[in-house]
């Protein structure tokens, strides 16, 4: 048999928790065959980023036409691309595939991992070409340059036109994320918030689950829904874990190895 495939492109981070390493326990915890290409490499823990290296934009491109050539990916999802160069090569290249765009900009920790040039990317090359965009409402706000409800952040980033996962993390009580699609009224997914703070990674592993069930052939409806379970499931675990001196890493792959 061939198992699905889905392709993440993003940055490492050493600490194990968020970019690629989130990216692909996430798609194996979903039985899902993970490729990745790496745009760039951060020394990284729980405490923060200590320094980040950008992979030249040659080999971004020859990893990404090693994988293309080789393999049926089935969704591909981005994560920290780090350059302008790089944003326009992956929508030269993933144009007309499913493509969830997580648009990492800023780090948990504060810092920038996407400055005005690759916002600028962001807008003109890799949003119109993606299938669904998941950034939380400080990205939101950076991409529409201004600050808004999330609802109508949502709206206006999916009049751009990708559907939109505008997503609302929090610890007390409940989490809204809101989905819109082209044209629609924005819809709120309203789920009980998990009290932690090993949540390191929270974004990449949701966006990841995403792209692993769309990879499975879900649509996106249900994706959504099942990458939303994914998540809360695994800081249900984490929240027990004690690892690392900061805001330590959402367990991305479950004790059962089951796909949720
Ligand atoms: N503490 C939490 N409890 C439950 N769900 C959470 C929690 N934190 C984030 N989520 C969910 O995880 C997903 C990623 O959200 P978010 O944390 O906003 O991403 P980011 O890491 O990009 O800021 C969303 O579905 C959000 O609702
Ligand atoms: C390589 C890489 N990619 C993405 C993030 C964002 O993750 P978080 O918002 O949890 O810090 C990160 N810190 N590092």
């Amino acid at each position: 048999m061939t198992p699905a495939v889905a392709l993440t492109v993003a940055g490492t981070d050493s600490g194990g928790a968020a970019g690629i390493a989130a990216d692909l326990a996430t798609f194996a915890a979903l039985g899902v065959h993970g490729a990745c290409v790496v745009t760039a490499v951060t020394a990284q823990d729980t405490t923060g980023i200590r320094d980040v290296h950008p992979v030249p934009l040659a080999s971004v491109e020859s990893q990404l036409d090693a994988v293309l050539d080789d393999l049926p990916v089935a969704a591909v999802k981005t994560g920290m691309l780090g350059t302008p160069e790089v944003v326009e090569l992956l929508a030269r290249h993933l144009a007309g595939r499913p493509l969830v765009v997580d648009p990492v900009l800023v780090a948990t920790s504060g810092v920038v991992l996407g400055d005005e040039h690759v916002v600028a990317a962001y807008r003109a090359h890799l949003l119109p070409a993606a299938t669904v965009i998941t950034p939380n409402a400080h990205e939101a706000a950076v991409l529409l340059g201004r600050a808004t409800d999330p609802a109508t952040a949502a709206a206006a980033l999916a009049d751009t036109g990708p559907a939109v996962v505008l997503t609302g993390g929090g610890t007390r009580g409940t989490c809204t994320d809101w989905l819109a699609l082209p044209g629609q009224r924005p819809v709120a997914r309203t789920h009980r918030a998990v009290p932690t703070t090993n949540d390191h990674g929270t974004g990449c592993t949701f966006s990841a689950a995403l792209a692993a069930h769309l990879a499975r052939g879900a649509d996106l409806d249900a994706a959504v829904h099942h990458a939303g379970l994914f998540t809360v499931r695994q800081l249900d675990v984490s929240r027990r874990w004690t690892l690392g001196r900061g805001r330590g890493p959402v367990a991305h792959t479950t004790p059962t190895g089951e796909p949720a």
